[in-house]
């Protein structure tokens, strides 16, 4: 079962990716971006913001992707496979763009992902009070040095991408505490399980 956590900049995805690892010991836990040894690079270079066309921008994420759904995805798919972040990221990141027309995003993205999607994506859903006080704690990347205005209409978009990829989402209150997130998940995780099986 693949399944892929997704929200804006501090919803809380590596924390709760954190509590399912000790649910789940034997999962393959990954990430997008960043997921393997040339994501790493490509991450770096991404996020350190610099490049000029927003299409470049593009490109390097999906790139990343490809590589995460040859060497981890695809490898483990008889495995529990728990991914922070996925191509509902890349769609929703790049909608909010709005250069890259939905056609191509969902194009795109077969290609390089080889129409491997996870299973379901778990949208950890924040409001903007809760989103501004998590970015002002912390040092911002790039992108998060976008603003929360930008960031909360990406959570509006995560729903779109969700729907033009064919990939199921469930939503979950972010600013409810760590544990009851997680029971949250894994309460759903139980049923798609049993769903399936
Ligand atoms: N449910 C929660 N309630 C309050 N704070 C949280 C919660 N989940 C995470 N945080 C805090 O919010 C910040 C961002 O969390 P993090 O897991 O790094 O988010 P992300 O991986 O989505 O960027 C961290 O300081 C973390 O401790
Ligand atoms: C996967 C992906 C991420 N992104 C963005 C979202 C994040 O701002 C950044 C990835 O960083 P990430 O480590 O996921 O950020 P955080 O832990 O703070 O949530 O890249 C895209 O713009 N396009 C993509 O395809």
């Amino acid at each position: 079962m693949y399944i892929a956590i997704e929200g804006i900049d501090t919803a809380g995805k590596s924390t709760q990716i954190e509590a399912l690892k000790k649910h789940f010991p034997d999962a393959v836990i990954t990430k997008e971006p960043g997921g393997t040894t040339i994501g790493q690079e490509i991450r770096k270079l991404v996020l350190s913001a610099k490049t000029q066309s927003k299409r470049a921008e593009f490109l390097l994420f999906l790139a990343d992707r490809a590589e995460h759904i040859k060497e981890v995805i695809e490898p483990n798919l008889h495995k529990m496979i728990i991914s922070d972040r996925s191509a509902v990221s890349g769609v929703a990141y790049a909608l909010t763009q709005g250069n890259i027309s939905k056609k191509d995003l969902i194009s795109l993205n077969d290609f390089a992902t080889k129409k491997i999607y996870p299973q379901t994506i778990y949208l950890l859903r924040l409001t903007k009070q809760e989103l501004e006080h998590r970015l002002s704690q912390k040092e911002l990347d790039g992108i998060e040095l976008r603003g929360s205005e930008y960031l909360l209409e990406i959570q509006e978009s995560i729903k779109e991408a969700s729907l033009l990829l064919g990939v199921p989402l469930i939503e979950i209150d972010a600013t409810k505490n760590r544990d009851e997130i997680t029971k949250e998940i894994l309460n759903n995780i139980k049923n798609e399980t049993m769903l399936k099986g």
